[in-house]
């Protein structure tokens, strides 16, 4: 595990898409393609505009993302549309984009074709850029969320999973554990001194092996996929 820390958003986001950038580029020179999923929330804008600005082969690059809120695309908690409006312009314009909702009413309708969709088109999953929520959660692993155990199961072959229950806010769809394990690299995106608290909290000894209290630690604290965290104060 890697900990870059940064004085201001603006160089974290700068220095994040260049070392994403950099391996997309080596991903795409080893095996002609690369698969990437990325993070909606606020976080991200800075760095999906930097990264949309970095000079790659964006025709052989797809886009998912790590989660997503069940609401239409001109809904302002759309992700799908944060990535339209922030990644696929500059010279990311021709990368091909995968958003996680579909047309059924809800998630836990929409799974198959989401399923199936994800396993056709994103073959394989190589770099995914996570954010981190005040509460300890990632993706859409939400303390105390019934879905949870089923998102975090390496056993689930499933690589998308409906989350429905109380904690959250709105119907989601996120990428389980399950999938994301299999990732070459991921990166954990964070800013501010409540992040830096939380992302505290989420390392204390005695507490790391309490994941459904904090589900980041799953990322954390795991062997099977190198992790660079990109902070800032
Ligand atoms: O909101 C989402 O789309 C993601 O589910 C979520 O995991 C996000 O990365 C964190 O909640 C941080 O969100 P902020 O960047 O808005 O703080």
């Amino acid at each position: 595990m890697t900990d870059n820390r940064f004085k201001s958003a603006d160089a974290l986001a700068r220095q994040l898409a260049d070392d994403l950038a950099g391996k997309m580029r080596e991903a795409i020179e080893a095996r002609g393609r690369v698969c990437i999923a990325v993070s909606g929330g606020s976080t991200p804008v800075r760095f999906l505009e930097e990264l949309s600005k970095r000079k790659l082969d964006w025709s052989k690059v797809r886009i998912t993302l790590v989660d997503e809120r069940w609401v239409p695309l001109d809904d302002a908690a759309s992700n799908a549309a944060l990535v339209r409006r922030h990644l696929l312009q500059n010279e990311a314009e021709q990368a091909y984009f995968l958003p996680l909702k579909n047309a059924a009413t809800n998630p836990v309708d929409g799974f198959m074709e989401c399923e199936n969709s994800l396993h056709e088109l994103m073959v394989r999953l190589d770099f995914a850029v996570l954010g981190m929520g005040n509460d300890g959660h990632t993706a859409s692993w939400f303390p105390g969320s019934a879905a949870l155990p089923k998102c975090l199961d390496e056993g689930n072959a499933a690589w998308c999973c409906p989350v429905t229950d109380e904690p959250v806010d709105l119907p989601r769809m996120t990428l389980t554990w399950g999938l994301l394990s299999n990732c070459r690299h991921l990166y954990l995106h964070f800013e501010g001194d409540e992040k830096n608290r939380v992302y505290a909290q989420a390392q204390k000894e005695d507490e790391r092996q309490n994941i459904s209290a904090m589900p980041i630690r799953t990322v954390l604290y795991q062997s099977q996929v190198p992790l660079s965290i990109f902070r800032s104060e």
